[in-house]
């Protein structure tokens, strides 16, 4: 069977009940390995989280190359490659959620490193 007939007949394809949640690092890098019945996540543009667990095996690059964007910020990696491909089409299954904003990145490099705010 191709990618996009499995999508649409595996229902709840990412365990998540069809709910969308925020997804914080913390989170995303916990799921940097490929588990069997947990999730691998990989974000793209937009900061989207997908479940790629079960595209894994359907990848024309194969595992190994979609594994380095696992668990991280995966949109350098997938541009370099070939940013032509319709991820979200491919992959609207298997959404997640959305990286959640940290009010401390926005901070990063800059004033968590000032004396006074250290504690941040
Ligand atoms: C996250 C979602 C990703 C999706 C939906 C995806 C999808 C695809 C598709 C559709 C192709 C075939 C393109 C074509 O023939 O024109 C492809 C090929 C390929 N992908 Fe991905 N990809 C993803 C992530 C990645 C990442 C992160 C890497 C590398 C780090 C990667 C590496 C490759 C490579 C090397 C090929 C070429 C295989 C070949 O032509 O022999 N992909 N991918």
């Amino acid at each position: 069977m191709d990618w996009i007939r499995v999508a649409k007949s595996v229902r709840d394809l990412t365990g998540m009940r069809g709910r969308l949640i925020d997804v914080t690092e913390e989170e995303l890098q916990k799921h940097n390995i490929r588990a069997t019945v947990g999730p691998a996540y990989e974000v793209t543009q937009a900061s989207m989280v997908y479940n790629v667990s079960l595209y894994m095996d359907f990848h024309p690059g194969g595992e190994e190359e979609l594994m380095k964007a696992a668990g991280i910020y995966g949109t350098d990696l997938f541009d370099q490659i070939h940013r032509w491909v319709n991820y979200e089409s491919m992959l609207k299954e298997c959404l997640v959620g959305r990286m959640a904003l940290k009010a401390s990145t926005a901070l990063k490099g800059t004033v968590t490193h000032h004396p006074s705010v250290s504690g941040l």
